[in-house]
């Protein structure tokens, strides 16, 4: 909670349908302030689709959603101001190079140009972009790509980050620096919550951990509630349901 109680994000009965697929089935979720937060869950989950709509990007069908207790959908200057995003597939305006993208996020935001171009150093130069300057986004690497939709979100200094697999694509080098980044916004009384597949990753950092399954959250809690005795891994296995190989398919192999 921050100061005045609130969660830096609440969930409350969020849903979508896509044509016959129930993609999100009436999701209650409180993000703590302060809190590192991991969202798990299978390929098909429902992870993005409740992520989009959290931050406003989609709207639901029902439910809504609440970013330090400003409404997404009635009051989106202010949830937005608090917010940054790193969106699914990171939509990007690719024909701008990083420092350009940047200071157009800055500008869009109502930014001090100083600032922005200070920050923006800063950030292409601790994610180790700050070679590519010259590069066009749609020439960077996935890797890369995530690490400028990083610094997207981090420009204007938001209280919340919603970040979509943040890891994926993403060299060990440089989701070392990602982790350390992260953590160190959390330490300064930032509140993430981000989607993963990556187990150790979710051990790692995250004081919290909710696992979504079929558009619905199974398990929700500390990670130390969620896993018990056991590695995070097995209790998502067995949230989720796995199935083993039995050795009989893909025998043509
Ligand atoms: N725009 C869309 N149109 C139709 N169906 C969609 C759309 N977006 C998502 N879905 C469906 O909704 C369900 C949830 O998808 P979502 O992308 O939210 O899952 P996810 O947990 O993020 O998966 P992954 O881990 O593979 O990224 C899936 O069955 C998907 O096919």
């Amino acid at each position: 909670m921050d100061g005045n109680g609130r969660p830096a994000l609440a969930l409350r009965g969020l849903a979508k349908r896509f044509d016959h697929k129930v993609a999100v089935a009436g999701v209650d979720l409180d993000v703590p302030a302060g809190s590192f937060y991991g969202l798990l869950g299978p390929n098909g989950a429902g992870k993005t689709t409740t992520l989009s709509m959290a931050v406003g990007l989609l709207r639901p069908d029902a439910g809504t959603a609440y970013v330090l207790g400003h409404e997404v959908w009635a009051d989106p200057i202010e949830a937005k101001r608090l917010l940054g995003v790193l969106p699914d597939g990171v939509r990007l305006f690719d024909r701008l190079t990083g420092p350009e993208l940047l200071a157009y996020h800055g500008l869009l935001r109502g930014m001090d140009p100083q600032v922005v171009d200070q920050r923006a150093r800063e950030l292409l130069d601790v994610l180790a972009l700050a070679d590519s300057g010259r590069t066009m986004v749609i020439d960077y690497s996935a890797g890369m790509k995530k690490k400028i939709g990083l610094a997207c979100a981090l420009l204007h200094a938001p209280r919340l980050l919603v970040l979509d697999e943040p890891f994926e694509a993403v060299d060990p080098v440089s989701a070392a620096l990602i982790r350390d980044i992260l953590h160190r916004y959390v330490t300064g009384g930032g509140t993430v919550i981000f989607s993963s597949h990556v187990m150790e990753v979710v051990e790692r950092l995250c004081s919290h951990v909710a696992i979504l399954a079929d558009g619905a959250i199974k398990r929700v809690g500390t990670l130390a509630e969620v896993r018990g005795d056991r590695s995070l891994e097995d209790t998502f296995v067995e949230v989720v349901g796995g199935r083993t190989a039995t050795g009989e398919e893909l025998a043509w192999l």
